[in-house]
């Protein structure tokens, strides 16, 4: 069985964070193990309090579970604090692990996940280690410091974040104003890019949207599957999870993580290699 981490905040809600990456993990039968940044007081409707972990016991559950299990890929999600992420960078580097930053800053309901200070720790000791790199549009301008309001920006603002030395950016295009698709553009350091394009689907059940297509494209890695299988697969699971809503909750309701299982024969995603 291959082994899994995300490193994440929980979401007592169920649909973002830690619960949702091993609702994944689960699903695409890959053995979840956690290391938790911080708990928060969340639901649909948004994200009432956070409660951050202490840097040196984020250190410990990394401690116990790299002792013990062979990890193959990890994740990061909610973070929190540049301590926090130090921490993380400082003990990672030393793995041999594919490692995807799912570089979380704002909940779908505005608040803050990630302090503004801790943004140069993100770029300066994360990204250099890191195999995969999904930043939605708001993030991505944060990160390279590029306002994107077109395709050539996007293009710009990818580079810009491949100096860091990540390997691979996945502009995610859930925020873009596209009305009928959702395209998220891969570019990797060799120079290529490719864009995933899916239908968009106009509902507001899109909590932890991001963090279930991050935790998959983990889970793919982890089973071996290439840097690009990995993440067209991973389109996949997110658009079935979104296309299939729960309906549950008052606010923003999360996305169904079984229907990857149930309907994988039936979609496929779009590859534009141009
Ligand atoms: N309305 C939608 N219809 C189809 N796919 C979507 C929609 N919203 C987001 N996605 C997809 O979900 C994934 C997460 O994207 P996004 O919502 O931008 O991330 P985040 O949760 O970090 O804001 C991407 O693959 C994106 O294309
Ligand atoms: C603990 C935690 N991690 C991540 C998110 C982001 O998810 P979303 O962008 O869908 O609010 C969240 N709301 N809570």
């Amino acid at each position: 069985m291959d082994v899994v981490m995300t490193i994440a905040g929980a979401d007592s809600g169920g649909g973002a964070g830690i619960q949702a990456d091993l609702k994944t993990f689960q699903e695409l039968k890959v053995f979840g193990t956690t290391v938790i940044t911080a708990l928060t007081a969340q639901n649909t409707l948004g994200v009432q309090g956070i409660f951050p972990t202490s840097p040196d016991f984020v250190l410990q559950q990394l401690t116990s579970v790299f002792s013990d299990f062979h990890v193959k890929a990890v994740k990061t999600g909610m973070l929190f604090s540049a301590e926090i992420i130090e921490v993380i960078a400082n003990y990672l580097q030393q793995k041999d692990v594919q490692l995807v930053i799912d570089p979380v800053m704002i909940a779908k309901g505005g608040e803050s996940l990630l302090q503004k200070e801790a943004v140069d720790a993100l770029k300066n000791t994360l990204l250099p280690i890191a195999t995969v790199l999904t930043p939605n549009i708001p993030e991505a301008e944060v990160i390279s410091g590029i306002k994107i309001e077109n395709e050539d920006h996007m293009t710009k603002a990818a580079h810009t974040m491949l100096q860091y030395g990540v390997q691979c950016v996945v502009m995610k295009g859930g925020h873009s104003k596209e009305l009928n698709t959702a395209t998220d553009k891969v570019y990797l350091a060799d120079g290529t890019s490719f864009s995933m394009i899916s239908k968009r689907i106009h509902t507001k059940h899109t909590h932890g949207t991001g963090c279930t297509f991050s935790a998959a494209i983990t889970s793919f890695l982890a089973r071996g599957l290439s840097l690009k299988e990995a993440m067209i697969e991973a389109k996949k699971f997110v658009q079935l999870a979104i296309e299939n809503p729960l309906n549950i909750g008052h606010g923003h309701g999360p996305t169904n993580h079984f229907a990857y299982q149930q309907r994988k024969g039936q979609y496929e995603v779009i590859v534009d290699e141009s």
